[in-house]
């Protein structure tokens, strides 16, 4: 019986029971060089401030931002919401991409969450760490198997310069209680994770090439580690889900923290009142990608 995948014809028989059994799976070179090469230029132009993207977070590490000022794109850890930037949004249509995200969502999809990934060198504080987290800790809609995270490398990723971590099979569990870690050095801004995790629950490390992608369920615990080498660790990333999902209400429940941190940056963000809710924070940045806009 499967459970995570849908019959499209497009994942084989050993692709579904192994998304099934492990909560991700790895599809090597799916996007060309070529367009990879004009994401980088399309981060480096923003960075340069080029362009302007309306409604674009624009994250620097911690460690940089509270203690002096660096220019351009040495100064960025992430970009979050480039929904509105047609180059970089080019990475949410790819037809290629889409059509494994339709084994995942079926045939109406949104693209919920975009964001590219710069992670920087570290600082010696291991602030480019990100904590081993469920990205549905984020997510007010449900189901959650109908939602999907795809993410490819713009480089070579490897232990080195801190590749995806995963836990296989910890999608088979429920959504954890997140917080921030108890790290010295410090955390950056929403970087939740998994409070207690069994430390002894085998880790992958997903080392990957230039192009390679990575499709993975929103309650597979991840984290990145620490960046040891001197260059940015690059990646491109989108959570999609089915338009056919409805939002839910996260009072009550391990998320009403990130939804009260999240409705107060949206309200410094866009000037507006606590009327806009966690939800609608994310039915204004979804976009249709395919199919019909049915109810998110
Ligand atoms: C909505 C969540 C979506 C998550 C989806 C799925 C899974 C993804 C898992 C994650 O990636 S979780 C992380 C999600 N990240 C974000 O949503 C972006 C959060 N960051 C921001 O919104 C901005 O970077 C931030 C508001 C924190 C700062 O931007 P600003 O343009 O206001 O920066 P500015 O330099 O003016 O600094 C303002 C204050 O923020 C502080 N700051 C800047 N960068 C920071 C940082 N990285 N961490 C912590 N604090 C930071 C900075 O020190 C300063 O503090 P003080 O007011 O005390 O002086
Ligand atoms: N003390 C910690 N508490 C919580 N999470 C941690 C801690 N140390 C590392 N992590 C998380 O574990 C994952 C792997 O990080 P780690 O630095 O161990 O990986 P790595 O550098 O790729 O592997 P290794 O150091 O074993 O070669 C990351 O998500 C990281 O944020
Ligand atoms: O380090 C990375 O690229 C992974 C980041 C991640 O898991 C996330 O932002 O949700
Ligand atoms: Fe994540
Ligand atoms: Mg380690």
């Amino acid at each position: 019986m499967f459970i995570y995948t849908l019959d499209t014809g497009v994942l084989t028989p050993e692709q579904r029971l192994a998304y099934e059994e492990n909560g991700f799976i790895l599809i090597r070179k799916l996007v060309s060089d070529q367009d990879i090469d004009r994401f980088r230029k399309e981060f480096e132009r923003i960075c340069k401030r080029e362009v302007k993207v309306p409604g674009l977070v624009v994250m620097r590490d911690v460690t940089i931002a509270k203690s002096e000022y660096v220019e351009g794109e040495k100064a960025v850890t992430k970009l979050q919401d480039y929904q509105e930037d047609p180059e970089l949004f080019r990475y949410c249509i790819l037809p290629q991409i889409l059509k494994y995200v339709e084994s995942f969502t079926g045939p109406n999809i949104m693209a919920m969450h975009t964001m590219l990934i710069n992670k920087p060198p570290d600082t010696g504080k291991k602030t480019s760490r990100h904590p081993m987290h469920q990205d549905l800790h984020y997510f007010p809609f449900r189901p959650a198997d109908r939602i999907v995270c795809s993410w490819t490398a713009m480089e070579k990723v490897h232990r080195g310069n801190g590749c995806l971590v995963v836990l296989p099979g910890s999608h088979h569990g429920t959504l954890l209680e997140h917080d921030y870690p108890q790290w010295e050095g410090g955390v950056n801004k929403m970087y939740h994770g998994v409070r207690d995790y069994d430390p002894n629950h085998p880790r992958v490390h997903l080392e990957m090439e230039k192009g390679d992608t990575v499709f993975f369920h929103p309650l597979l615990i991840h984290g990145s580690g620490m960046n040891q080498t001197d260059g940015f660790r690059k990646a491109i990333s989108c959570h999609y889900a089915s338009s056919d999902c409805y939002y839910i209400d996260v009072k009550g429940t391990t998320q009403e923290i990130i939804s009260n941190e999240v409705k107060e940056l949206a309200a410094k963000k866009y000037g507006v009142d606590d009327s806009v809710t966690f939800q609608d924070t994310w039915a204004l940045r979804g976009r249709l990608v395919q199919g019909d806009r049915t109810s998110m």
